[in-house]
């Protein structure tokens, strides 16, 4: 059984976070999970934190000699910012005096960090929040609903891929297909595994050059309005075997599994397997993906599902999309209403991003990651690399020769047009 927390507050001293159930023998070092951090870090319209603020990631246990043991994996993040929110953050009591000092720094345009916040944020945690918890103001509750959050997920979907790749020779890799109303075309080309370096190069990490310009555009035009964008981001997993998930049970299906996971990810509103919502417009003659039978192996002549049916992957590429809303606090400030007071008021402003979706990319490919971990070791179990390997094998092996089909491990061409490109 794979199971996972994370914990740790926004400027608190750092995030920390757990993966059990891992096998023995997944390498995996800080320096990899450095690069994993710093992937969700890129993207055009992030704001001011992300240049000033570092990841300083460590592992703390269940890894020696850069391969994991078998045991829990704990790791850290350090939030390199903590030293101007010791007093604020402090998990010990703080007196008054210490609380002004906190206030007194003012770097980064951050004055009076320890002012209360009874001015509730629209569209954050910050009201419902104080609500549920009994807070009398929003640092208790916005401290934890943060996507600063997602750096730690982040860091443990860097271990569960490194599993997936060398047990199973499962990879994945996620890119932006809309931002605002800027989006890539319905039957543009879908990177393939090995586009990931070219992806993060992107300012948007999208793959067509056109629409990447159309979304900095937008971008560019949101933030002169003092406004916000949300968007679409896609998540594609090559080489996955048929049959992790099942039918049997509503809690144990791969896509609502999948779905759920994304959906745990801050501001993320809807979820799409495959062609998703454009797929309850079609007929089914046009809606369902045709099993034929090429070189010996059984096959899907299109992937409109997204790589499961009856809850179970197909042995296609696992295609799954999240939508983004706009990001919650909003320059051009939206209306409140004071706790303290009763008054109209408007909401704080200090910071913020313009637009996160490139780095949502990154996190839902985390998530999915994680998922696929969890049903993988599931189906193939194993305590050591090698062990989930040859129970993969294995099970391959077993399924009779005229039903057996090849997990697909690069995009797929549609017959109807190859002059596209890779599909
Ligand atoms: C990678 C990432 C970065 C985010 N950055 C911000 C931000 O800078 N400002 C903001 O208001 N919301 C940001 N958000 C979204 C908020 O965390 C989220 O909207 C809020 O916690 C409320 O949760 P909900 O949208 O799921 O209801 C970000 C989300 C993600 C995934
Ligand atoms: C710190 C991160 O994202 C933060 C997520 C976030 C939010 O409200 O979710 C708000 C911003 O933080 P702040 O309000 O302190 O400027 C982002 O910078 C991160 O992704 O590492």
């Amino acid at each position: 059984m794979l199971r996972w927390l994370t914990a740790g507050e926004s400027h608190g001293p750092e995030l920390t976070a757990v993966i059990d159930g891992l096998p023995a023998g997944v390498a995996i070092t800080a320096p990899e999970l450095a690069a994993a951090l710093a992937r969700r870090r890129l993207g055009y319209g992030r704001g001011a934190r992300m240049k000033f603020e570092q990841d300083k990631v460590s592992f703390v246990g269940g890894v020696r000699h850069g391969r994991s043991l078998g045991s829990p994996i704990a790791i850290t993040i350090e939030n390199t910012e903590w030293p101007k929110w010791q007093a604020v953050m402090s998990p010990e009591p703080v007196d008054d005096s210490q609380l002004r000092a906190a206030n007194d720094v003012g770097a980064q345009g951050e004055v009076a960090r320890n002012r209360p916040l009874t001015r509730p944020r629209p569209g954050h945690a910050d009201l419902v929040g104080m609500q549920k918890y009994g807070f009398d103001e929003a640092r208790p509750i916005l401290e934890r609903a943060s996507a600063r959050e997602t750096a730690a997920r982040v860091a443990l979907g860097a271990v569960a891929a490194a599993f997936l790749e060398q047990a199973f020779g499962i990879r994945l890799v996620s890119h932006t297909v809309a931002i605002g109303t800027a989006g890539v075309p319905h039957d543009a080309p879908l990177p393939g595994p090995d586009d990931v370096a070219a992806l993060d190069a992107d300012p948007v990490r999208t793959f067509d050059a056109a629409s990447s310009a159309a979304m900095v555009a937008e971008i560019d035009a949101a933030k002169k309005d003092g406004d916000t964008l949300g968007g679409v981001v896609e998540v594609l997993a090559y080489d996955v075997p048929p049959g992790l998930g099942s039918h049997v049970q509503g809690d144990r299906r791969l896509d609502g599994r999948l779905a759920g996971a994304l959906m745990g990810i801050q501001a993320i509103k809807g979820v799409e397997v495959g062609d998703g919502f454009r797929t309850a417009a079609r007929r089914g003659s046009a809606a369902h993906d045709e099993i034929v039978r090429e070189d010996g192996r059984l096959r899907r002549e299109t992937n409109r599902a997204g790589g499961t049916e009856g809850g179970m992957s197909t042995g296609e590429v696992l295609r799954v999309r999240a939508a983004m809303k706009p990001i919650s606090t909003v320059p051009r400030a939206l209306r409140t209403v004071d706790v303290a007071t009763g008054d109209e008021a408007t909401a704080i402003h200090q910071r913020s991003d313009v637009c996160a979706v490139p780095a949502a990319g990154v996190v839902a490919e985390a998530m999915v990651a994680l998922v696929l971990a969890e049903e993988a070791l599931e189906k193939f179990g194993g305590d050591s690399v090698p062990e989930s390997a040859r129970n993969l094998q294995a099970y391959l092996a077993a399924i009779p020769e005229l039903m057996r089909s090849t997990p697909r491990s690069s995009p797929l061409v549609p017959r109807s047009d190859t002059s596209r490109g890779p599909r």
